[in-house]
């Protein structure tokens, strides 16, 4: 099952606070999303919108072309898992699973189990008692067992161990090769995460900023490298988003697509050309003194 995601000028207000302003893009589904923002941008409200959370401010949000919110036949298919508060959680780990178990129809036990195995999850622990990785480790294996047409990990893993974390990624990447489907992970570990997304949105300050495949995104930006006034010759124009210098080497980042034509000129000025990462993207594009 397939459900593709529209937001439409969407904005989330609370109170005078603009979380989400004006947002509108659409995912096809079937892939594995990033959406990246910086501390605030809006990425828990623009998500708890999709999740039926609560109801756009303004703009509309449909998912399978209906709106998901306090509708029953959309958010069965909707999974969102954030940080929760378990210290009113009684529940056994086991109990918990269970219960997750009841009421969603495409839950697979077994690989609630499993995962849990590897995740280390002591299954007879109440979760309020669970440390706080451990319960990060918890929500995910729900969220990864749910099998829901649609899962959102509203950054989730972000108290989990750099092992724990290295599970989730490769449980991630073997689950959406048995049964694919549409995750979205909002986060602001670009560096660590990067190669698990097959399109990235970004947002900052509330505002929309691009969705794009991660192949075209990381493409778009290019390192020069060589004898320093090489490069800066070979630079002028360009939007250069770093520099960095050893000796006389010189290395630069910088922004747009280089032509054919511009390649080679690089390689007869003997210039190194390199790719750039997802994270300088997002860093120079998410910036101080970048405003939407
Ligand atoms: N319940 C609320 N009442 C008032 N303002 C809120 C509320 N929830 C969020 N905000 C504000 O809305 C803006 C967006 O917050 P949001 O939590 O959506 O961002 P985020 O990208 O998820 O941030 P983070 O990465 O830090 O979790 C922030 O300015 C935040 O202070």
């Amino acid at each position: 099952m397939n459900l593709d995601i529209q937001f439409d000028q969407v904005s989330v207000n609370y109170g005078d606070v603009e979380a989400v302003r004006d947002v509108s893009f659409q995912l096809d589904g079937g892939k594995i999303y990033g959406l990246l923002g910086r501390n605030g941008a809006g990425k828990t409200s623009l998500l708890s919108v999709l999740a039926s959370f609560r109801e756009p401010s303004s703009g509309k949000v449909t998912v399978g072309g209906e709106p998901p919110f306090e509708n029953a036949k959309i958010m069965r298919e909707i999974s969102f898992m954030y940080d929760v508060d378990y210290k009113d959680e009684s529940d056994k780990v086991k109990e918990g699973i269970e219960a997750v178990a009841r009421y969603r129809p495409r839950f697979d036990k077994e690989f609630a189990y499993e995962l849990a195995r590897k995740f280390n999850l002591p299954i007879d622990k109440p979760v309020k008692e669970l440390s706080k990785g451990m319960q990060s480790a918890f929500n995910v294996t729900i969220g990864l067992a749910s099998r829901s047409p649609v899962t959102i990990m509203d950054e989730v893993y972000l108290g989990m161990d750099a092992p724990a974390r290295e599970t989730f990624y490769r449980e991630l990447l073997e689950e959406q090769e048995r049964h694919p489907r549409t995750f979205i992970l909002s986060t602001h570990l670009v560096s660590e995460m990067d190669y698990l997304f097959e399109e990235v949105i970004i947002i900052h300050q509330g505002r929309f900023i691009l969705k794009d495949d991660y192949e075209s995104l990381t493409s778009r930006g290019v390192s020069v490298t060589g004898p320093a006034p090489k490069v800066d010759e070979f630079i002028q124009g360009m939007k250069v988003l770093n520099v960095q210098q050893l000796g006389h080497t010189k290395s630069v980042m910088v922004y747009g697509e280089l032509s054919e034509s511009s390649r080679s000129a690089a390689h007869r000025a003997g210039l190194e050309l390199g790719p750039i990462s997802l994270q300088d993207l997002f860093i120079h594009l998410t910036g101080e003194g970048y405003t939407t």
